[in-house]
């Protein structure tokens, strides 16, 4: 598609949610012609390789991690960190801005723009500095990125400020979302007036607003309403949406994101196994730990329930490591299921799973890329938003495209087992049969979306085009 190569810097946060579609799009870049250099640090190159094997003329940028108060030595990753940690990783990576310009200074022919992750939006100061574009990709849906610029934009207050169920209104938003307070960006309610860091977010978001351009994995037949909104409030049309960025390949969704505890051989021979669409895959992303009282009562629902399951769970992380409340299987279980259950503690080749025919349901935190992985797979799911911008995808998924069932909403919340048990009911029933009906045809318009004639593929390829056209100074 790209004829000139220009340059390109993309910088990723170091969380997998987030690394996964950028490297996504990345490919995509790479494969239209541009020359592509990756900025990470040291301990997150490795989850470059997939993409460096596949695209070797990408080059990288590593640059040491930045030292920080709240991070402990050597992480350099959110996996490691304690919920509260986007914000800490956050602050910490805004000192790369002088390695960064002393690198562009450098640089025989250094890139003509740069794409860097939301939560990354300091770095539009700095292009403006070297008088170049920058753009944000957002990792999240247009509907939720619709709430979180309304909130930085706005600053919207509760009436009394103890009250964490007072409902907020984002009346500007079509459909007007309402969420109570505590369903609300973590980062954003943490902000205090006058400090430093929550300033410094503050201005971040602010600047994700005044960036030459946004990037957004979803699609026009999914989200077209809040797209239409996010531009209408920018006030001009450079919103490409290009979603979903996921590939399609047999190849990638095995190594999407890194390489899993099982085999995936393992789990395919397992789930061909199994009749079509009784299974239930239960994940609730990169980062989620439940904690024991969580982990006890699901487990107890998937034993009653009888249901045949995956579930992937992670385990205590650095960020819990010295809390007894987080992260045990019960005892016995896994051998108590094991006819009809697979644990898989650690990584999960996700969306291979998602994509096989014998998955009825998916259990699922509504982080954007599960959401949009379940949808591309055409499954129904389970929705237990728990944090960040999950509340707002689990309206999309259940009151809005009624893909999914509402079972249960916040991180210290506990499904009971009995109701996990009605929730899942029957895979024949009626309601299955309905839901499963919705999904196909969602599937349907996300690979259309993609595919030669639809919106994303068209946006991909007018992004390329418009970035090819850029030079130094633009
Ligand atoms: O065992 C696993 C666990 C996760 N994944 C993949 O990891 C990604 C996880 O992303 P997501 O579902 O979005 O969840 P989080 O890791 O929780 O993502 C963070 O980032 C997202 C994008 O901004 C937000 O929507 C979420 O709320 C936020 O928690 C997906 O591609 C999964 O396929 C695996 O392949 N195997």
């Amino acid at each position: 598609m790209s004829e000139s190569g220009a340059h390109i810097l993309i910088f990723p946060y170091p969380a997998q949610g987030h690394m996964i579609p950028l490297l996504d799009f990345t490919h995509h870049l790479a494969t239209a012609g541009l020359t592509i250099t990756i900025l990470v640090t040291p301990k997150n190159l490795h989850l470059l390789h997939p993409l460096l094997s596949k695209h070797p003329s990408i080059s990288t940028l590593v640059l040491p991690f930045p030292p920080h108060p709240a991070i402990p030595d050597g992480v350099e990753n959110t996996v490691d960190l304690p919920a509260g940690g986007f914000r800490s990783m956050l602050h910490a990576l805004g000192q790369l801005k002088s390695p960064i310009l002393n690198w562009f200074e450098s640089h025989p022919s250094p890139p003509v723009a740069i794409i860097s992750d939301m939560f990354l939006g300091w770095i539009h100061h700095l292009a403006v500095e070297l008088g170049i574009r920058r753009y944000v990709f957002y990792p999240s849906g247009a509907l939720a990125i619709s709430v979180i610029l309304s909130l930085w934009c706005d600053m919207p207050k509760r009436q009394k400020s103890e009250d964490e169920n007072e409902m907020i209104k984002f009346s500007k938003i079509p459909s007007c979302p309402v969420y109570p307070w505590w369903q609300l960006s973590p980062i954003y309610r943490s902000y205090i007036e006058g400090d430093p860091v929550s300033e410094f977010v503050k201005d971040g978001f602010r600047a994700n607003v005044a960036s030459y351009g946004l990037v957004i994995n979803t699609f026009s037949g999914l989200e077209r309403v809040y797209l239409d909104y996010l531009s209408n409030e920018l006030g001009n049309d450079r919103l490409w949406s290009i979603g979903p960025v996921l590939p399609l390949d047999d190849v990638g969704p095995v190594e999407r994101g890194g390489p899993s505890e099982v085999l995936s051989s393992v789990v395919s021979s397992w789930l061909d196994a199994c009749q079509d669409h009784t299974v239930v895959y239960i994940c609730f992303g990169s980062q989620a730990v439940l904690t024991n009282k969580q982990m006890k009562e699901l487990t107890l629902g998937l034993e009653k329930s009888g249901v045949k399951f995956i579930l992937c769970v992670k385990g205590k992380t650095k960020g819990h490591v010295d809390d007894e409340d987080y992260g045990d299987i019960p005892p016995g279980f896994e051998d108590r299921v094991a006819e009809r259950g697979l644990v898989i503690k650690g990584w999960a080749p996700q969306v291979l799973i998602l994509r096989h025919k014998a998955i009825g349901a998916f259990l699922t935190h509504c982080g954007w890329n599960s959401t949009i992985e379940g949808i591309v797979a055409g499954v129904p799911m389970l929705a237990w938003p728990m944090g960040a911008d999950q509340f707002a995808n689990a309206t999309l998924l259940v009151d809005e495209l009624k893909v999914a069932i509402r079972v249960c909403e916040g991180d210290e919340t506990v499904l009971e087992s009995n109701d996990l048990v009605k929730f899942l009911g029957d895979f024949t029933s009626a309601k299955w049969i309905e839901k499963r009906a919705i999904a196909k045809n969602l599937s349907k318009a996300a690979v259309e979306a993609i595919g030669k004639e639809g919106s994303s593929f068209k946006n991909l390829d007018a992004f390329v085009r418009h970035v090819s056209e850029l030079r130094f100074g633009l």
